[in-house]
């Protein structure tokens, strides 16, 4: 089929990748001018595992194609999927600014009867907005038909989720819309729910907040545990093992961050309170987040209230492996409090250096490996579980710091182990090591 995608972020740049690869021929368009000139070159702006390859080839099949003008690449398409992003505004709703242009770009330069799926996370009711947005437009005469079909790719896996997803969730009003978006994930051959547009818009944000429920949950008990002298990956493991439980999404670490479960959660709670509707869990979950991203500066400063002047080397910047993004990261939290104690933060991650440039104090010291961002530095911390911090040989902390002492904020290291190093060993939800 030949399928638009409008918006090249994550979601828009696998979707049109993906699609692409099972055979679809698909033009993706993006107002940003120098990201379309880096795509049409087979350079991805994102840092998503498999990506490059992939859409590399897809260009030279001559299937994938990227522009700037909306009438170059709406031409001859009979779908079109809008992937921009839907920021939180100030007072935590969704920002729906880039969703409204789409609409009128796509409207002023449509050429025939067009089924429009919205993949952008989007407040429940928006979808019909989208249709209305868009025939309120139309000066041609032709008609719009919507669909929601959120998307539940995470970073750094975008790729493997997009082909071995749980479900793809289409919503739409029309047995013939439903049947035509279904046909475009054929052969995908996964569980396909079809439902009303309403429901498919809710499913993304009770999904991502029920996620988002599931770590704060385990965060606040693993702060207990610590009271308790109890061991909250022990718990986790055995919690998880009652499959009405389950085991995903119940590591204890620094806090959930990223482009979308902050976002959305407050997304969600300012959709309730439209309707009059408290959501007291939502809430809860939003709150026990907030504290658990600088959960791990109340311990550096019981260990050290003096930071002034202390090098202290950040290990892993990004809100988790595998991706370059730093939205919502909670080393930014971190960071930004030890630099206002007065600390020299000596920071290493692997690829999200130059993204956290725009988020990180100025005064940021950016190093290009764990050994030089540790060495004489007066402790280290670990802000994001990159598969080279997991392994980074313990005793080269022993080494390497001015004082063996090692914040974990994403319980990298078996206790046991640390203990054979004599490295002071603070996690989270777990009995400290070593202390003195
Ligand atoms: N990032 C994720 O992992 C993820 C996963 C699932 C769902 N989502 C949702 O998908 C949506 C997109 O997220 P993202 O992270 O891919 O977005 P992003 O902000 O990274 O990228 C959005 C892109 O849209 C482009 N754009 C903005 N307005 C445009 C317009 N009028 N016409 C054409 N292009 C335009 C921007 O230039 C940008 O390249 C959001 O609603 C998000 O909540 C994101
Ligand atoms: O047990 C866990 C699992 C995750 N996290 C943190 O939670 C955040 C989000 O992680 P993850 O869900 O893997 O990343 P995202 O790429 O943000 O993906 C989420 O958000 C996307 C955007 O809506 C959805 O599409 C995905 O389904 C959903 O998992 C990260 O900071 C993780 O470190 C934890 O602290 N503990």
């Amino acid at each position: 089929m030949k399928i638009s995608v409008i918006g090249t972020g994550y979601v828009g740049l696998v979707t049109g990748v993906c699609l692409t690869e099972v055979g679809h021929e698909v033009t993706c368009i993006d107002i940003d001018e120098k990201k379309v000139k880096s795509m049409r070159e087979g350079i991805s702006p994102i840092y998503e595992p498999g990506l490059d390859e992939m859409m590399k080839a897809n260009i030279e099949r001559q299937r994938l194609f990227f522009t700037s003008s909306y009438e170059e690449g709406m031409e001859g398409k009979e779908v079109v999927f809008i992937a921009v992003g839907t920021p939180q505004s100030k007072d935590g709703s969704a920002d729906l600014t880039y969703l409204n242009k789409a609409c009128k770009s796509i409207a002023q330069n449509m050429k025939r009867d067009l089924i429009v799926v919205t993949k952008s996370t989007v407040p429940v009711g928006t979808n019909e907005h989208v249709e209305q947005e868009i025939t309120k437009h139309i000066t041609n005469g032709f008609k719009v038909k919507v669909a929601s079909n959120p998307e539940f790719l995470r970073e750094g896996s975008a790729i493997y989720d997009t082909f071995n997803g749980d479900r793809i969730v289409i919503g739409a009003e029309e047995e013939a819309v439903l049947d035509k978006v279904r046909s475009i994930y054929e052969s995908f051959n996964l569980p396909i729910v079809s439902t009303d547009l309403r429901s498919a818009e809710m499913i993304k944000y009770a999904s991502n907040a029920f996620l988002a429920t599931k770590i704060s949950f385990i965060n606040e008990l693993g702060n207990l545990c610590e009271k308790l002298g109890a061991n909250i990956e022990n718990v986790s493991a055995g919690m998880g093992m009652d499959q009405r439980i389950g085991n995903k999404f119940l590591q204890a670490g620094v806090g959930y961050g990223g482009s979308c479960f902050p976002k959305d959660t407050n997304a969600l709670l300012s959709i309730g309170k439209s309707y009059g509707h408290d959501m007291p869990i939502i809430q809860s979950v939003i709150d026990t987040n907030e504290k658990q991203q600088r959960i791990i500066v109340d311990k550096i400063k019981e260990y050290s209230p003096d930071l002034l002047n202390k090098k202290v080397a950040v290990l892993g910047l990004a809100f988790k492996p595998n991706t370059d993004d730093m939205r919502d990261a909670p080393s930014i939290k971190v960071v930004r409090e030890l630099v206002d104690a007065g600390a020299e933060v000596h920071a290493y991650d692997p690829i999200a250096s130059e993204n956290a440039r725009i988020f990180l104090p100025g005064s940021t010291v950016y190093n290009s490996s764990v050994d030089e961002a540790i060495e004489d530095a007066d402790f280290a911390v670990i802000m994001t579980d990159w598969k080279e911090i997991k392994e980074y040989e313990l005793q080269k902390f022993t080494k390497l710091l001015k004082n063996p002492v090692l914040f974990d904020g994403r319980n990298c290291y078996n206790l046991q182990e640390v203990a054979q190093y004599g490295l002071s060993y603070y996690s989270i939800g777990r009995p400290t090591v070593g202390m003195n």
